[in-house]
């Protein structure tokens, strides 16, 4: 197994990176038969590592090590937790560069936000590791004289954790955070586009001193043989998911027989409105922000724009000639603004819906074809005149499109923003304060950003309604999801 010389000469410290998964405090750098798979930088097609393809029976093996570690690390007191938590913050920010350099090799985004990723799953840790110490539990008042009703938190146990690519650490530190605080152990598989800070994140673990077993990583093609072994696997108590509606909904049913507890961050659609009475110049630069950040793949990003009619020309104008500033390209490449889909699966939706909607009568404002910045890059584009017909107002595009729909009263524009089987995110730009509280309490999405187009941060509670997900992560919510609850009746007082 091997990471390529390409990769390892960018990093200040190579040896963060081991081609390899990690089960039980050892690195698995062949699993038997020899079967591997390799991870490529989607700006260029070019391999930069060959990992061992582990699968059903390594996930089972670190679920065993997993279920041995948990109770040792739950025994722990939360003020041990805590400053393990601590240091892995301190060592994920000493290596801010070398992470957000692997990141964007195997991701592609632009290394300023690569790192701004990084900083961003860091926070999750240093949220968790303060968080981690208030997890308490309550004494109520007995319903009879002799009775007292204690109320304990407990971890949950052996957690699963299944991520994406688009945001390869971030996504893994968001959830490992509140599990490891609050006394539980992992078993992460990230996605097989995108390993790579996923092991680099498993290194820090093992230098802050985490116990052998109570994180591990699972590197492998075969997601859903992994995903079966964990929903089959009674040892495991909670499977902490985020990815597409599809997967989630085949998760929910093969967790079923044992009534497996799940926190989901699935798929979104999100409405962007801006109403006439909106600060054109804010409206716009935080439309920009939400749509084209990570090009457009962001379960958050602004997936169908709803401009009202009085401003809807000036702000097609003004939105149109910001998004063709943006410059497609090769993450490392300073000035680069947005770098290239992820696959050739990703760049054919993005290529199916702008033709659908060009054929159903849509106008092309700006890009609407390949970028020349390489095979997998998309110019920033912008459609004028869509409508609900078209395939992009009701599937999430995740790519770098910018439909622009035009509506006339609030009363339209709430039913076709709530038109989607998703809630997770919806922005609007408006200065009538009634307006503002209406509109926030009749769009049915988890999140909500007013006169804003970035609404992720560590102390809130992140996730969605409907087909979105369930579950909240970050914010003092957050712990829950990796907690029971258990009630003791004390009697004969
Ligand atoms: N709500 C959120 O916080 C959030 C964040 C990021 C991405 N997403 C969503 O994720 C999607 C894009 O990411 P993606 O393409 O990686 O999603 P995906 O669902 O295809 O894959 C996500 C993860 O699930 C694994 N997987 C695939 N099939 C599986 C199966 N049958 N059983 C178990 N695991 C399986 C993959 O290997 C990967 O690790 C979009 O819909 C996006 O909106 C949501
Ligand atoms: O893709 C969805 C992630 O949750 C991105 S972020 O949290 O908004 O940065």
């Amino acid at each position: 197994m091997a990471i390529s010389d390409a990769l390892l000469s960018r990093l200040a410290d190579p040896d963060l990176l081991p081609a390899a998964g990690l089960v039980d405090g050892r690195w698995i750098e062949q699993v038997p038969g020899g079967a591997t798979f390799a991870v490529t930088n989607p700006a260029n097609g070019e391999e930069i590592a060959t990992l061992p393809d582990m699968g059903a029976a390594e996930t089972a093996e670190a679920i065993g090590a997993a279920y041995r570690a948990q109770k040792a690390w739950a025994a722990r007191t939360a003020k041990e937790r805590s400053a393990a938590l601590r240091k892995l913050h301190d060592l994920i920010l000493a290596h801010v560069d070398d992470l957000g350099t692997i990141l964007t090799m195997e991701m592609g985004k632009p290394f300023g936000e690569a790192k701004g990723e990084v900083r961003y799953g860091a926070a999750y840790l240093e949220w968790f590791a303060e968080e981690a110490r208030r997890v308490q539990g309550d004494v109520l008042p007995g319903q009879q004289g002799d009775k007292r009703v204690l109320v304990l938190k407990q971890p949950i146990g052996v957690v699963g954790m299944i991520t994406p690519w688009n945001f390869p650490s971030a996504m893994l530190a968001r959830k490992m955070a509140p599990a490891l605080g609050v006394g539980c152990a992992v078993v992460a598989k990230p996605a097989e586009q995108t390993p790579l800070s996923a092991i680099a994140l498993a290194r820090l673990c093992e230098r802050a001193g985490l116990p052998a077993g109570l994180f591990n990583l699972i590197v492998g093609m075969d997601g859903p043989a992994i995903g079966k072994a964990m929903c089959a696997d009674t040892r495991l108590r909670k499977l902490s998911f985020t990815g597409s509606t599809e997967v989630g909904r085949i998760l929910m049913r093969q967790g079923a027989d044992h009534i497996l507890k799940l926190s989901l961050e699935l798929g979104g659609n999100a409405p962007f409105i801006v109403f006439d009475d909106a600060d054109l110049d804010a409206a716009a630069k935080g439309a920009i922000l939400s749509k084209y950040r990570n090009a457009g793949q962001t379960c958050v990003c602004a997936n169908r724009i709803y401009v009202q009619d009085g401003i809807y020309d000036a702000f097609a104008d003004k939105f149109a000639e910001a998004a063709r500033t943006l410059r497609p390209g090769d993450g490392f490449v300073d000035g680069v603004d947005m770098g290239p889909l992820i696959d050739a699966d990703g760049l054919a939706k993005v290529e199916d819906h702008v033709a659908d909607a060009l054929s159903k009568g849509a106008e092309l404002v700006a890009g609407g074809s390949r970028s020349n910045a390489g095979a997998l890059f998309y110019e920033p584009t912008v459609l004028r005149n869509v409508t609900a017909d078209m395939k992009l107002a009701r599937e999430e595009t995740f790519g770098p499109v910018a439909p622009l729909f035009r509506f006339e009263t609030v009363e339209e524009v709430i039913e076709q923003a709530n038109a989607t089987d998703y809630g997770l995110a919806a922005y609007f730009y408006a200065r009538d304060l009634s307006c503002v509280w209406r509109v926030a309490e009749a769009l049915e999405y988890g999140m909500i950003g007013v006169n804003t187009g970035i609404i992720s941060n560590e102390g809130a509670p992140f996730g969605g309604v409907k087909q979105s997900g369930l579950g909240r992560e970050g914010s003092r919510y957050g712990a829950d999801d990796y907690l029971e609850m258990k009630y003791v009746c004390l009697g004969g007082v």
